[in-house]
């Protein structure tokens, strides 16, 4: 192959001079980059290696070789992984093909000063060499092609890079870093070994540097030729969690999710049994920018007995548990395990409930022990909680204790078993209320006589909860009661003269009552008189069963048919404006209509025709 010249996708450009412009106060992390990358290299050659034990040739023993040449002012990671071709080092370092980029594009150009968190969280593998090379050389042989059919790509890191054909002996892959002026100070063993000690202790490959030995004649550390190991080689998981300590767990998190903060909790465990693991779960204190992608590939790396099988194993974590990271190692699977075996094996079932179970246990200790970083995890994910109490019954009980709400007592953080201990005497349900937002919900003239009594209700506003709240029907033998749906039957609640005057309040509406029902039979399934209410003059009820009112909407915006169910109007008879109706035969028809509409929108509904509310209350102001 004669020497070609190729551009970088636009999308490399792009992230090229962000990478070398945002992250240049943390330049050192280029080392732990490329040692990952070549650390990855190895993973996947042992993984082929499983069907062609061929690909070793005459190496097999994997490492990653880091050295520097002072006069020539260059830093090389060698490893001896899988190596590319000639089309693949065209493909993988000229293109990016990891899903989410453009997402992760747009959000750069939205919030420049953001830049260096997020970048972080996207993982900025091989281009951060730029951040310190003005020039990168990679050399590279695909294990089980032939010593000629090397490749050598080259470049500035600025439009474009130069593939050529050459020779090489041995399989895999050297990086060279030609650095830039005023960055020799990685021309230094102490330097590189320290920086490869804080990030890739726990590569379980050796990751070997020329030893130093002090020259006494020449009073200075001269390089040898001799070879040694510089980290601890032990994959961080295998080791016991007496030997690790915080730091190392927080540090291999970071490496793990490419996450600046640390994780909020972990958890790291040997489980014997059927089935043997180790597993060791992260979770992270902020949302991904792509949580609410459920596609997206999941944050658990599957090992087998050390070998890195896959990383996007959705297998071993329920999709609601998509933010958890962290590797499970299994002692017991075939090391050949595919996606579809995965599927299936009775051991990964046990590791997925093991691992829930786990997951579950780190959160219920933090909502105990922690409030405070609870109340943040919550923040952050407790809406992807909440899709776990319809797709996972098995732990729907300890997921509901897991939930927190807003209510009409505390903003925040409320739990349905701090509802219940305000329960008040005869309350024999726990009361919610959903609509679009919490400020609307708040609103809502349905807890009108829910706060004359003092009655705790639930505020729900987040899309998922009428969903969720179509699985969970109680919590803890208490139904869960809508505010918003039937007739309100406070039961036990309401004393015999409230009851008394509600009767004969309805008694002698009832007159009213069947014009209105005749002047809104297009729009209302029924009108009923309620005592639900207190200042407001109606409301909007469905019936038992239906669907709210809210939920209609939602799937209406989803582009879903929702079944045409007409709402019930409830009036509140003892309102001026409602008494009006009474003695206003002339305008009876507008004023019937205009509560309608008010209480529809109250509810947080859009009116099929604005114009003729507005032309009838202009009429009604202007009489
Ligand atoms: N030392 C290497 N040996 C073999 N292939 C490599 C090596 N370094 C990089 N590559 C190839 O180049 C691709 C791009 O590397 P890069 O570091 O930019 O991204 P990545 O490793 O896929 O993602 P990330 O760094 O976020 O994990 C890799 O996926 C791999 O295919």
């Amino acid at each position: 192959m004669h020497k070609q010249t190729l551009s970088f996708q636009a999308e490399v450009k792009q992230i090229l001079h962000l990478v070398t412009h945002s992250l240049y106060s943390n330049k050192e992390i280029f080392l732990r980059e490329l040692v990952s990358n070549a650390s990855d290299a190895c993973d996947k050659l042992r993984f082929e290696a499983l069907n062609n034990n061929g690909l070793y040739e005459d190496q097999p023993n994997l490492e990653v070789r880091v050295s520097f040449d002072p006069e020539a002012r260059t830093v090389t990671i060698s490893d001896n992984g899988i190596g590319m071709s000639a089309e693949e080092a065209t493909a993988h370092l000229g293109t990016i093909a990891k899903s989410g980029t453009r997402e992760f594009m747009a959000r750069l150009e939205g919030d420049q000063k953001k830049d260096a968190a997020l970048i972080g969280q996207f993982g900025v593998g091989f281009y951060s060499g730029f951040i310190v090379a003005d020039r990168i050389t990679v050399e590279s042989r695909r294990a089980g092609l032939s010593p000629e059919e090397g490749v050598r790509w080259s470049s500035e890191g600025a439009g474009e890079f130069e593939v050529e054909a050459i020779t090489k002996e041995k399989r895999g892959t050297d990086v060279t870093l030609h650095l830039r002026e005023g960055e020799e100070e990685f021309l230094s063993t102490w330097r590189l070994k320290s920086i490869i000690g804080k990030y890739s202790d726990h590569i379980s490959l050796p990751i070997l540097m020329r030893k130093e030995t002090w020259d006494a004649e020449k009073k200075e550390q001269v390089t040898t030729d001799e070879w040694e190991t510089v980290n601890k080689a032990a994959a961080l998981w295998t080791r016991s969690k007496s030997d690790v300590t915080d730091a190392e767990y927080k540090e291999f998190y970071k490496q793990l999710s490419y996450d600046s903060e640390p994780p909020l909790a972990y958890t790291h465990n040997r489980v014997e049994g059927r089935t043997e693991y180790t597993q060791l779960l992260y979770i992270p204190s902020k949302a991904p920018f792509d949580l609410w992608n459920r596609d997206k590939r999941g944050g658990v790396k599957l090992y087998v007995k050390r070998v890195f099988i896959m990383d996007d194993a959705e297998a071993l974590m329920p999709v609601y548990l998509r933010f958890v990271k962290g590797v499970i190692d299994s002692a017991d699977l075939p090391l050949n395990v595919s996606r579809e075996l995965l599927q299936e094996s009775r051991d990964v079932k046990a590791i997925r409930e093991g691992s829930t179970k786990r997951v579950l246990s780190m959160l219920e200790d933090l909502a105990e022990n922690q409030k405070e970083q609870y109340a943040k995890f919550w923040e952050q994910f407790g809406a992807v909680i909440k899709e776990g109490i319809g797709e996972d019954h098995a732990n729907q009980e300890r997921l509901a204790k897991l939930l927190r709400f807003a209510s009409t007592q505390a903003d925040s953080d409320v739990s349905f078993a701090d509802y219940v201990s305000r329960m008040k005497e005869g309350q024999e349900a726990i009361y919610y209320i959903t609509a679009e937002t919490l400020a609307a919900a708040k609103n809502s003239p349905q807890l009108e006589i829910f706060r004359k009594k003092g009655l705790e209700v639930l505020l729900l506003a987040d899309r998922v909860d009428e969903w969720m709240l179509s699985h969970l029907v109680e919590f803890d033998g208490k139904p869960l009661q809508s505010v918003a749906k039937g007739a309100v039957d406070l039961g036990k609640l309401q004393d015999e003269e409230e009851k008394k005057h509600a009767e004969e309040a309805a008694e002698a509406f009832k007159p009213v009552l069947e014009k209105l029902k005749a002047a809104l039979k297009d729009r209302a399934k029924d009108v009923r008189v309620t005592t639900r209410l207190v200042e407001s003059p109606a409301c909007i009820v469905v019936e038992e069963g239906d669907m709210s009112a809210h939920l209609a909407r939602l799937l209406k915006q989803a582009g879903q048919q929702a079944p045409k169910s007409q709402p019930i109007l409830e009036v509140n008879a003892e309102h001026p404006l409602v008494k009006k109706l009474e003695a206003d035969e002339a305008r009876f028809d507008d004023l019937a209509h205009l509560l309608f509409d008010q209480a529809w929108l109250a509810e947080g509904g859009q009116l099929d025709n604005p114009a003729e509310h507005v032309q009838r209350v202009t009429r009604l102001l202007s009489e």
